[in-house]
């Protein structure tokens, strides 16, 4: 048998089309764009190129942008120093600070300083408290795409297994939360867990998100699981000097044994923007006091 690729890359096109059609009834009602500040610290190449994406495909889905490139020296107390000028700015409705920040930095200390109400990363820890105990907030972008990848794919969630690899406050345990409210069976693996191939082999739904390379292998997956890959990582390729990208999971092998799996590139990545946009809008809607319906987007 050989897996469903599930193309991430067009839902996520998808998914910023409809952002964009209530980006311009939100423009139409509160006379304004909705807007989205990103700030960067540092010249990290990889954080670079994804800010630069965010700031395109916020302004291609009709809202504002404002974009901070700060250089990687800038003092902490500047940085939070920006970061409360966002957040009594009225026209930026999200705040989103790209990580990782240099070295000389709290990132904990950064992401607390932003207000929970334009927290459209998630990472807040009332964010994460209120996802903990379902009340409405921000969840992050990355769980949230895979989990709309799953729910498309599957429709209901409920009763299933599912083994979630990582326990990241930013993907593996937001995601873990998002199961179990969708009612499945959850099960949170780690560098510690004895026997994680036993352990995975139970899943109906695996996502990985450990951040190495082709760990996860085709006889640990059930026939028929569905596979979410959250891997992003960068190895050398044949042709010298070059390199390729892969996920966490060893992908030729698992399409043999799977149902359904996302490929690296194409797969999760494209989601985590589609769906910052999204919550920016919501938050958009929330912070003007106007009404967004709960199956909107
Ligand atoms: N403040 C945040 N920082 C970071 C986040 C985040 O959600 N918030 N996530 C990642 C990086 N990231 C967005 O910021 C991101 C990662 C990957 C992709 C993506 O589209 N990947 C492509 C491949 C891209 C490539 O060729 O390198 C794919 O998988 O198809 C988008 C956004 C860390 N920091």
């Amino acid at each position: 048998m050989t897996a469903a690729i599930i193309d991430g890359k067009a839902f996520a096109a998808n998914l910023r089309g409809k952002v964009g059609e209530l980006a311009a009834a939100f423009e139409a009602k509160a006379g304004r764009k909705a807007g989205l500040a990103v700030v960067l610290v540092g010249e990290d190449p990889a954080s670079q190129v994804y800010v630069r994406s965010k700031g395109k495909q916020t302004v291609e889905a009709g809202m504002a942008s404002f974009e901070h490139r700060l250089p990687a020296e800038t003092a902490e107390a500047d940085l939070l120093a920006l970061v409360e000028q966002l957040n009594t700015d009225p026209a930026v409705d999200g705040i989103l600070v790209q990580l990782p920040l240099p070295g000389h930095m709290d990132e904990q200390k950064v992401i607390s300083a932003i207000n929970p109400d334009k927290d459209v990363d998630g990472f807040h820890v009332i964010s994460a408290g209120r996802l903990a105990v379902g009340q409405p907030g921000f969840v992050p972008c990355t769980p949230l795409g895979c989990l709309m990848l799953l729910k498309d794919r599957l429709g209901s969630l409920s009763g299933l297994d599912a083994v979630v690899i990582g326990r990241s406050n930013i993907v593996g345990k937001p995601m873990a939360q998002l199961l179990l409210a969708e009612s499945c069976t959850v099960t949170i693996a780690h560098s510690r867990t004895k026997d994680l191939p036993a352990v995975v082999r139970r899943a109906d739904i695996v996502v990985a998100a450990v951040g190495r390379p082709e760990m996860v292998k085709a006889d640990w997956i059930k026939p028929g699981a569905t596979v979410i890959d959250v891997g992003i990582n960068r190895v050398p390729a044949a042709e010298e000097g070059k390199t390729r990208l892969v996920g966490d999971v060893g992908y030729a092998g698992v399409m043999e044994v799977a149902g359904a799996v996302t490929p690296v590139p194409g797969g999760v990545g494209p989601m985590t923007i589609a769906v910052l946009l999204r919550n920016a809008l919501v938050a958009a809607y929330r912070n003007a006091g106007l009404e967004l319906a709960a199956d909107a987007i």
